[in-house]
């Protein structure tokens, strides 16, 4: 296929243009270079053969030039982080979310009709607590106080059961919690409305908490693995929060981008969402001791700290993904601490220049 892949240069981008073109697609690269975006300041040099256009989705020529052509997009361009600065809620907006529906209108207009979206699993914000007896339970802002007040593994609303794992399928309804999450949401919406009034085909790819080569670093918008490894790097202990029991999804970067790639191929009809994670829930001290080890650093320190907006535990239902689309993540969590442990003592953090 000829695929249009935009943000092309960031994180995943860089993964899923390599596995488009092991897999003989034909590709047009597109990334807007936008400085804070792209924080760590990597240049980009396309691999030979790839048609790469630097500019802004939201931008409505360019995105005419861009979507011309093509049989498909994946659409991955985006302002990424925590999203809890309500300065930035404009940004996010405009970023994502004008972006996404320029690009889509542009898709209307020249009669393109399958889009692989990047969505995130912050669209399902706090709502997923899991009580032993009563299932599914939504704490609401009694699970915030309680997390805010030091209290980490808060018992259910209906009994003192504890809420545990909060495991998450596509039908959890939507709560996000930040401009980022709210972002990502609102860009599902626009995709689905598109979807059904072009008679398009949308996949929402929701990922969980993506870690491999090539993550960002030294940003405060960086996922935690890679946080840990420039500490350690640093000969610094790593700084968990809470109590460190908190539970996420880690997936590799490469079975995310084999997913997209994987959903891009096959997804030809209607709007679907699909939870990209290992399905497998790990302690964020859990994996704190496997950097620390893998990298002989000091031991992490837990800070009992929390961050606001941050919600306790979540872990991806995958298994629609699997049934649906025939993936399963390759990369081993033990195998990955390890790479991203070799990468970070092999590649030295970029010096920095001073200001002034
Ligand atoms: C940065 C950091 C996080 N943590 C904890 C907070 C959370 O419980 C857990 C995971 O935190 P994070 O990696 O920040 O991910 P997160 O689980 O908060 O998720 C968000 O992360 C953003 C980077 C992405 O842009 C968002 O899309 C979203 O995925 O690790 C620490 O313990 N120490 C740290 O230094």
């Amino acid at each position: 296929m000829h695929i249009l892949l935009t943000g092309a240069a960031g994180f995943i981008g860089r993964h899923v243009l390599e596995q488009l073109l092991a897999h003989g697609h034909e590709v047009r690269a597109l990334d807007s270079m936008r400085p804070d975006v792209h924080r760590s300041g990597t240049a980009w040099t396309p691999p030979r053969g790839v048609e790469a256009l630097v500019g802004d989705v939201r931008d409505r020529a360019f995105v005419s030039r861009a979507v011309s052509g093509v049989d498909a997009v994946i659409h991955l361009a985006a302002k990424v982080g925590l999203g809890v600065d309500l300065d930035d809620m404009p940004d996010y907006a405009s970023s994502n979310d004008v972006g996404t529906a320029e690009l889509l209108a542009g898709m209307a207009r020249a009669g393109v009709s399958r889009l692989t979206l990047a969505s995130s699993m912050v669209v399902y914000g706090e709502g997923f607590g899991r009580c032993p007896a009563h299932g599914s339970v939504r704490p609401g802002p009694r699970l915030e106080s309680a997390l805010a007040a030091g209290d980490f593994e808060p018992p259910c609303p209906i009994c003192a059961l504890a809420l545990a794992v909060g495991l998450v399928d596509e039908e959890t309804p939507f709560d996000p919690r930040n401009a980022y999450a709210t972002s990502k949401a609102a860009q599902e919406f626009y995709a689905a409305n598109w979807a059904r009034a072009a008679g398009g085909s949308a996949a929402m790819m929701r990922y969980h908490n993506v870690y491999g080569p090539g993550m960002p670093r030294d940003t405060p918008y960086a996922g935690v693995a890679s946080i840990f490894t420039s500490a350690l790097r640093r000969g610094e202990a790593p700084r968990v929060f809470e109590d460190g029991r908190q539970r996420r999804d880690f997936v590799h970067v490469r079975d995310v981008a084999a997913a997209t790639v994987r959903a891009c191929e096959r997804h030809v009809e209607g709007v679907r969402a699909y939870n990209v994670g290992s399905g497998i829930p790990r302690t964020v001290g859990d994996m704190a001791l496997a950097l620390a080890l893998a990298l002989h650093g000091p031991a992490p320190v837990v800070t009992g700290q929390y961050r606001l907006g941050d919600v306790r535990h979540i872990t991806a239902d995958s298994s629609r993904l699997r049934r649906e689309l025939g993936w399963a993540p390759a990369v081993d969590f033990a195998d990955g601490m390890t790479e991203l442990a070799a990468l970070s003592v092999e590649q030295p953090a970029r010096p920095r220049v001073a200001a002034g």
